[in-house]
């Protein structure tokens, strides 16, 4: 049986889970332990047959916006102990890359997303399930502020998206997937006091 624990870290859009991971995995590879990370996001399926205007219809806060099946078998592979070929995606051009990155086992994965404890295929391969429970407002601000700067976005195109997929798809799939969690974490990606719990448990199943 594989020793290979998958820890994964949910919540909304701007809620921090990816704050919080960086913050984790700087802290815990420091400690020259043993983890590795991977992002929902990569795992957007490819539009490269659609054209721009088609891609800017899609909803991508819906589980079916990701290429699930694809992440499921790659956790699966993880856990067999096999390295996986990791999809890159670009928000840019709402399509995945060419090039992908070879990921290794390792005793710890850690998985950010926002549909993971919504989608009941990927349930079973957590060991434990974390959720950033932030007020969708304070997302809302730190979503402008990142797609304005990262993700080539104008402010009415995140003002519309938010009205007509990113608020409406939160109520229906990610805050009630915070009912499956193990571990509820306010605060974002600064609660010194959650991570400090998540780094003593990793720690824990490393011995
Ligand atoms: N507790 C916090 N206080 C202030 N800013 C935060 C906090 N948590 C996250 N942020 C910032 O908010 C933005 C979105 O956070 P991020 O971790 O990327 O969210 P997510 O991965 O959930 O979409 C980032 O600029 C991040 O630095
Ligand atoms: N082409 C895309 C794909 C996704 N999004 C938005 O990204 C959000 C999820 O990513 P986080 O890092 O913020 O958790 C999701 O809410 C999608 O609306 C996009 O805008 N374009």
């Amino acid at each position: 049986m594989s020793n290979t624990r998958i820890i994964a870290i949910s919540g909304g859009s701007g809620s921090g889970k990816s704050l919080f991971t960086k913050t984790l995995i700087a802290e815990i590879l420091d400690e020259g332990m043993d983890i590795r990370v991977l992002c929902e996001d990569h795992y957007y399926r490819d539009q490269t047959h659609l054209s721009m205007e088609e891609r800017l219809q899609t909803n991508y806060d819906h589980p079916q916006a990701f290429e699930h099946e694809l992440l499921e078998k790659h956790l699966a592979q993880l856990k067999a102990g096999e390295t996986i070929e990791y999809p890159e995606y670009c928000f840019k051009t709402h399509t995945r890359l060419s090039q992908s990155q070879p990921i290794t086992p390792a005793s710890v994965i850690i998985v950010e997303g926002i549909m993971l404890l919504a989608s009941p295929e990927l349930l079973p391969y957590f060991d434990l399930k974390v959720f950033i429970d932030t007020p969708l407002d304070i997302c809302l601000l730190r979503r402008i502020n990142r797609d304005v700067q990262e993700r080539g976005r104008s402010l009415q195109c995140i003002s519309e998206q938010y009205e007509n997929t990113v608020k409406p798809m939160y109520h229906k799939f990610v805050a009630p997937s915070r009912f499956t969690a193990d571990v509820i974490v306010t605060q974002g990606g600064k609660n010194r006091i959650a991570l400090d719990v998540l780094k003593s448990h990793i720690q824990q199943v490393l011995k």
